[in-house]
């Protein structure tokens, strides 16, 4: 990670995606770099040789691939735990096959010295509260603390770091699969001392083309649909608009059939 970072910005910029949001990214605090179909080497060497053009760069590849192999596991372990739970059997194969892996390496600067408290929370946003758009999302933070998650009685719990753990968190479009039956959290990540944070994700994305919809199972008197079946890229299209962008809750503001919160 730190050998990444360390490249200079303009040869981070290179690292570009045809979809949004899935490339180099850079704000405040926060950078990161995205390595879209992680699990797959050739894609992964794409990635490499984006930032080393002339000779690519072997061991970093294989040891991003390696990594992205593992959590791609721990991602379909849990998804197939998920549906089975929901007596969803039927459907488990065609919806593991029904995902492509961003994996996003992030890296997050220590906020400035500010010794006076005014205006101190929003110098110490890494990442705002957000919920996450995809599938599932597997998160690794390695020595810093520093990710908080909302509880549904609207508490902050900060996630303790820890090298041989994960965090496993629903997104957007898992929720709206379940029919809401499980729901996306909100979280952010505050900075708040003097070091740099490192963390990875690994996110199941829906495959372009691939309709998001609730089975049937999931959907009767009691439960009526709340989301309209959609794509993902059209989702993603929709946060890059105003309106995306200011929605409190993007995703309910683009799929929700109805307009009371979650
Ligand atoms: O860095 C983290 O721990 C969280 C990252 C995150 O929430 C995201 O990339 O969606
Ligand atoms: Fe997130």
């Amino acid at each position: 990670m730190e050998q990444l970072f360390e490249l200079p910005i303009q040869t981070k910029q290179r690292n570009v995606s045809s979809k949004p949001y899935h490339g180099y990214l850079c704000h405040n605090l926060y950078q990161s770099l995205g390595i879209d179909d992680a699990t797959v080497l050739e894609k992964v060497n794409d990635f490499t040789q984006q930032l080393w053009p002339i000779q690519g760069n072997k061991t970093t590849s294989e040891t991003i691939h390696r990594f992205s192999e593992q959590l791609w596991e721990l991602d379909m372990m849990v998804r197939r735990m998920i549906m089975e739970s929901f007596g969803l059997e039927k459907y488990i194969d065609e919806h593991l096959n029904s995902t492509n892996y961003l994996l996003r390496l992030m890296k997050y600067t220590s906020p400035p010295d500010d010794d006076d408290d005014d205006g101190l929370e929003e110098t110490k946003f890494g990442l705002r509260v957000h919920t996450d758009k995809n599938i599932l999302t597997i998160l690794h933070q390695f020595q810093v603390d520093g990710l908080e998650v909302k509880t549904k009685d609207e508490k902050w719990i900060k996630v303790k770091p820890s090298q041989d753990s994960f965090l496993v968190m629903v997104g957007d479009s898992l929720g709206a699969f379940l029919n809401g039956r499980l729901s996306s959290p909100y979280h952010r990540v505050m900075m708040m001392g003097k070091k740099t944070r490192y963390s990875t994700a690994l996110f199941s994305v829906p495959k372009t083309g691939v309709i998001v919809d609730s089975p049937e199972e999931l959907i009767d008197e009691e439960h009526p649909r709340i989301f309209k079946p959609y794509q993902y890229d059209d989702f993603l299209q929709f946060f890059q608009t105003e309106a995306g962008r200011r929605a409190q809750s993007p995703f309910h503001a683009f799929a929700a059939l109805s307009n009371t919160p979650l």
